[in-house]
């Protein structure tokens, strides 16, 4: 079944149109899997996207959501009437959609393939990567063999991967898990895809009352932990209640072990854009060790929460494939662009050697600053912090200045790796890069829609698709990691 709505599109929660009605239940045998981590159907003719279902199931789907103009229905399964051989019993009970639905309430979002025995969820997303790719990128890609290679260390059950956790919290100052529409969060005693490291923190009766949001950094593989408390507006729009709220989340984080740290991150000024952030205790940055047979072991610098890959083991698989991917031969210049803390341009810097050059371009300032603390050992690497548009339309402009002062100092750029957020480069970006007449692009992506729609604006520019990995970094969950290699004929 080919299925052209994006489901992600604004729906409208199916009782906000009418509170008072029993729930919407209808039976419907669903199709196969579409991006997004829904089961495709059919239902009064009309599209309807079926969450916690397998391909081939009939299923008691119940509506939670109808698209704009009622143009397609989003549902849960919250009974199976023919099940999937692959069916398995949900390994997190409050994220199991059928448990949920027997108590009158909603599952937790964050583990939509948990149902799902883990060697087939890798069937789906190669499915659903190899779909996306052809129907949104206008990809012929039959002479590619597309499967999605898992981590050793998930074994059979893909749990205890995860090292960045966030969660909401409730009123009272517990830690929560939304759920899919995002009301009546429910309190999380335990994350069993969350690596070992958190349960083992204590976190879950502490009360962190005015936080709107907790974001848990424990590496699995490296040193210390980090707690970032983001505060309610409320508490924000007031000095004297935010000084309140820090005392009180000092107290309440007093008992952790020593290696926990902990901050405070609340906007600084009118607009929200900066970030103020408040040590309470110990630093602000955490310590992730990369261990690759192929290409060493490093440390790194880690502040914040998002800009680090989140699977144990996510790192040193990314690594080893755009190492692999890149190629880099001594001499090279390599921009790497969405650099984060520099985690490819330190190995990238060692492999183009000290006649090389490597430019990591990021926009973050905590993040670009620990970039160029874990680059200070290789000074072949220079971290530029800005935008990248900003930073590529200067190599233009000026190629012959020297790296600091916004130019290429005369080189040509060899090989772009990138790694550019859920939402994909975007045309300026791609050609920008394309400007730049690199031999080959690397192509890091963690949305296979945002790489399709990159993929056919390279194209536009005569860059052809080459080879792409797929791996399974976020097991139990939609989502999937590839690399792709573009070369020019
Ligand atoms: C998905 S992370 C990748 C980080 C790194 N390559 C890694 O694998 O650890 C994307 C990074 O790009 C940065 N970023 C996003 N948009 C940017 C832009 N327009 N210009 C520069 N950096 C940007 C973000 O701050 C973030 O650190």
């Amino acid at each position: 079944m080919t299925n052209t709505m994006n489901p992600a599109a604004q729906p409208e929660p199916a009782d906000a149109q009418n509170p008072a009605q029993e729930p919407v239940q209808f039976t419907v045998e669903v199709g196969p899997m579409a991006h997004g981590g829904h089961c495709v159907a059919q239902h009064d003719d009309r599209a309807v996207f079926v969450r916690h279902a397998i391909p081939g199931e009939i299923v008691v789907a119940q509506l939670t959501e109808t698209g704009p103009s009622e143009r397609f229905l989003l549902a849960d399964t919250v009974e199976v009437i023919r099940a999937s051989e692959f069916r398995r019993s949900h390994q997190w009970k409050i994220a199991d959609s059928l448990r949920a639905h027997s108590f009158g309430r909603e599952p937790v979002s964050g583990a939509e393939y948990g149902h799902i025995v883990l060697e087939y969820q890798r069937r789906l997303k190669a499915n659903v990567f190899r779909d996306t790719m052809v129907r949104v990128g206008k990809q012929n890609v039959d002479d590619m063999e597309i499967s999605v290679e898992g981590v050793e260390a998930d074994g059979a059950h893909g749990l205890d991967w995860r090292t960045r956790n966030t969660f909401v919290v409730s009123p009272v100052g517990r830690l929560c898990m939304p759920v899919h529409r995002g009301l009546n969060p429910v309190v999380v005693r335990n994350v069993p895809l969350a690596v070992p490291q958190l349960d083992a923190l204590g976190l879950w009766g502490l009360d962190f009352s005015g936080a709107a949001r907790i974001e848990v950094t424990t590496p699995a593989h490296g040193r210390d932990a980090l707690i970032n408390i983001i505060p309610r507006s409320n508490v924000v729009n007031s000095k004297e209640t935010l000084a309140t709220h820090v005392e009180n989340w000092r107290e309440a984080v007093s008992g952790l072990p020593q290696h926990v740290s902990v901050v405070v991150s609340a906007p600084a000024g009118k607009g929200g854009r900066k970030i103020k952030v408040t040590q309470v205790r110990g630093q602000s940055w955490v310590a992730e060790d990369v261990a690759s047979e192929l290409f060493g072991t490093r440390s790194f610098r880690v502040s914040g929460h998002g800009r680090w890959p989140a699977h144990r083991d996510g790192p040193v698989t990314l690594v080893d494939a755009v190492m692999q991917a890149a190629d880099a031969q001594p001499g090279q210049t390599v921009a790497d662009l969405y650099a984060g803390s520099g985690l490819f341009s330190r190995y990238l810097a060692e492999a183009v050697g000290a006649d090389g050059a490597v430019l990591a371009v990021e926009d973050g300032v905590a993040t670009s600053q620990d970039a160029s603390i874990n680059l200070r050992e290789v000074p072949q690497a220079t971290v530029l912090h800005g935008n990248i548009n900003r930073v590529m339309n200067s190599w233009h402009r000026k190629p012959e200045a020297d790296f600091t002062a916004g130019g290429l100092n005369d080189r040509q750029v060899d090989t772009v790796v990138m790694s550019p957020h859920r939402k994909g480069a975007g045309k300026a970006v791609l050609g920008r890069i394309d400007q730049l007449t690199p031999e080959k692009i690397i192509y890091v992506s963690s949305d296979p829609a945002s790489l399709a729609r990159d993929t056919r604006r390279l194209n536009y520019h005569g860059w052809v698709l080459d080879s792409v990995e797929v791996y399974d970094l976020a097991p139990d969950t939609q989502h999937m990691e590839s690399v792709c290699v573009f070369t020019k004929p």
